[in-house]
């Protein structure tokens, strides 16, 4: 398999390094958008074809496999499946956005406490929904954070315009904060994203380089602690899906594919090139 357009010297550099030395390697990855589809009721959410075999691949050469997202773990580790997928027994989930972590060789998962500000929030919810008319919207209870989804509401881009001035001022008055998504606006702990999660992951695993794909608004942190990162001297890639549109994410990255197929496709060639050096 050929290697994809990487569109920057510094994605280049990236990618050579993995190749180089992957022992040294990082390869971590949202969920959402990225290894899934996004689907309209998020309970549905599943990998596509081929996804997990292409993280598992890799992880028998690199030094970490990490899934980073904003789902708690455990969710994220029904919904992917990966519990006993062959060759991830040293995968780790990062959930809530780092607030969670979630090994694949214990199957434990540790926590930072729950802000009280969350059930503030869960309990003045229905009522900011209501007055907004939109008492249909989909609240995702993530019992860390709370999602507030309009993906199957009749106008999902205005419903979610209606709700973006109630819902600062809630996560204002509760002490958290407002993460827009697709389609989606979170009010979730503050303190914590995928940028901490990033940093974090680099520095306890030593990393010399690193691959992060994501999607959405929530991993510009992820792309921005990996920029900060690179002038240290990691050699990284950035890898987008265009499944959120999200134009800032996509601008920034090294690589750009249109969906979570054009992430297997990508990482298939970097564990043939990793295969063939
Ligand atoms: O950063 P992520 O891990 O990608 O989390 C962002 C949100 O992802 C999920 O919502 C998105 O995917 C859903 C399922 O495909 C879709 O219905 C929704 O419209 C998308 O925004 C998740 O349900 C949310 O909790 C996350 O905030």
């Amino acid at each position: 398999m050929s290697t994809p357009v990487i569109q920057t010297d510094a994605g280049q550099e990236g990618w050579e390094a993995i190749v180089a030395d992957p022992a040294g390697a990082v390869i971590s990855s949202d969920f959402d958008g990225v290894l899934s589809p996004l689907v309209e009721d998020p309970a549905r959410a599943r990998p596509v074809d081929g996804a997990l075999d292409a993280l598992a691949r890799l992880a028998r050469s690199v030094k970490q496999v990490a899934i980073v997202t904003g789902r708690p773990a455990l969710v994220a580790t029904e919904l992917t499946g990966v519990t006993g997928h062959a060759g991830l027994g040293s995968l780790v989930v990062l959930g809530h956005y780092g607030l969670e972590r979630w090994d694949a060789s214990t199957g434990r998962v540790t926590s930072e406490p729950v802000p009280e500000g969350v059930a503030v929030a869960r309990s003045r919810l229905p009522g900011l929904l209501q007055e907004a008319g939109l008492s249909e919207a989909f609240v995702e209870d993530k019992e860390s954070s709370l999602a507030v989804h309009t993906r199957r509401l009749p106008d999902p881009v205005g419903a979610l315009e209606r709700l973006r001035t109630p819902l600062t001022e809630l996560a204002a008055a509760t002490e958290l904060r407002l993460e827009p998504g697709n389609l989606v606006l979170e009010l979730r702990p503050p303190g914590i994203d995928k940028g901490v999660a990033l940093r974090g992951l680099i520095e306890s695993t030593a990393a010399q380089s690193v691959l992060y794909a994501g999607d959405d608004l929530g991993d510009l942190a992820a792309f921005r602690a990996i920029d900060e990162h690179r002038k240290a001297g990691l050699r990284a890639v950035l890898l987008a899906t265009r499944s959120s549109g999200a134009t800032e994410l996509i601008e920034a990255a090294d690589i750009v594919v249109d969906d979570p197929t054009g992430v297997v496709t990508v990482l298939t060639a970097l564990s043939d090139a990793i295969a063939a050096r």
